[in-house]
């Protein structure tokens, strides 16, 4: 494996739980640079196969690396400077402030017993700004609603300063705003250079604000490539089991996606 190489790659990965098998044989690569939105029906195994592509969660089969390198090889520490991860369940049950926790992002970077340097505390400063969570900065992570506590710990996951972002539903507690700040957030950081892999469920977000999607239901990547490609009339019916109309969307340049009606009998016998 080439270890110079930048992005996320898993390849041929299996989870199995209680002699499930809840993600089958995916394969993909995310480069440097690039949006990866992840689609697909509730239930697909998204979470579980993103938690393998961050390092919390260890594959049955298969194999994650890093900028080339496998995923298995960093200690925890090691792994948070060369990949965050927002999860998707944000809940934080300790009584630091929001300040706090985005520079625990910072502890990566610095030896256990040593103190924050002042470049901690300016990259701190910047990653609650450019998340738009600066005015939450000293209140208590405990007191934040859903939405809030989403953009602190996307604030922590920039803080990191990694290559590579995984995020699990990172805009599901967001107002409109603020949803569309943290895909233009996504974006700039593709244009900084770094691998973006985002769960996403608004597919015509996905399409507008991700490079290529990979779709995938029941526990399998069915395609992956650019949106108009994979979010195709057929493809709703298929997976989603939607009658809907996919046309151009002129103010926006990208795709819209017109849900006209549950299509039952398009829903495959594994989601009934
Ligand atoms: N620990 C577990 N034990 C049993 N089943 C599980 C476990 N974890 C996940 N599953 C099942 O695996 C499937 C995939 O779950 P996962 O959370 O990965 O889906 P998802 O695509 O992220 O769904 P959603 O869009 O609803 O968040 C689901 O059917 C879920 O019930």
């Amino acid at each position: 494996m080439n270890e110079t190489q930048t992005g996320l790659c898993a390849d041929r990965v299996g989870v199995d739980i209680d002699g499930l098998t809840i993600v089958d044989d995916v394969s993909l690569s995310v480069p440097g640079g690039e949006v990866l939105g992840l689609i697909g029906p509730n239930g697909a195994g998204k979470t579980t196969l993103v938690r393998v592509l961050a390092g919390v969660a260890v594959p049955s089969r298969g194999s994650v690396t890093v900028g080339g390198a496998p995923i298995t090889r960093f200690r925890p520490a090691e792994r948070a400077r060369r990949l965050a991860y927002v999860p998707q369940d944000t809940a934080m049950d300790f009584d630091f402030t929001a300040r706090d926790v985005v520079l625990m992002g910072r502890h990566a970077h610095v030896g256990r017993f040593e103190p924050l340097r002042p470049v901690d505390h300016r990259i701190t400063d910047d990653a609650l700004a450019e998340a738009g969570a600066d005015r939450l900065a000293e209140q208590l992570v405990t007191t934040l609603s859903g939405g809030e506590r989403q953009l602190v710990q996307l604030a922590k996951a920039l803080a990191q300063r990694t290559a590579v972002l995984v995020l699990d539903e990172p805009v599901a507690a967001l107002d409109l705003r603020h949803q569309l700040h943290v895909l233009q957030v996504l974006r700039r950081q593709a244009a900084r250079g770094l691998a973006v892999v985002a769960v996403l469920h608004d597919l015509e977000q996905a399409a507008r604000f991700c490079d290529r999607l990979a779709l995938m239901d029941a526990g399998r990547l069915v395609t992956t490539g650019p949106p108009a490609q994979v979010l195709t009339e057929q493809t709703l019916a298929e997976i989603y089991g939607v009658r809907a109309i996919v046309d151009d969307d002129v103010t926006t340049g990208s795709l819209r996606i017109t849900a006209l009606d549950v299509d039952d009998l398009a829903v495959p016998q594994h989601r009934k």
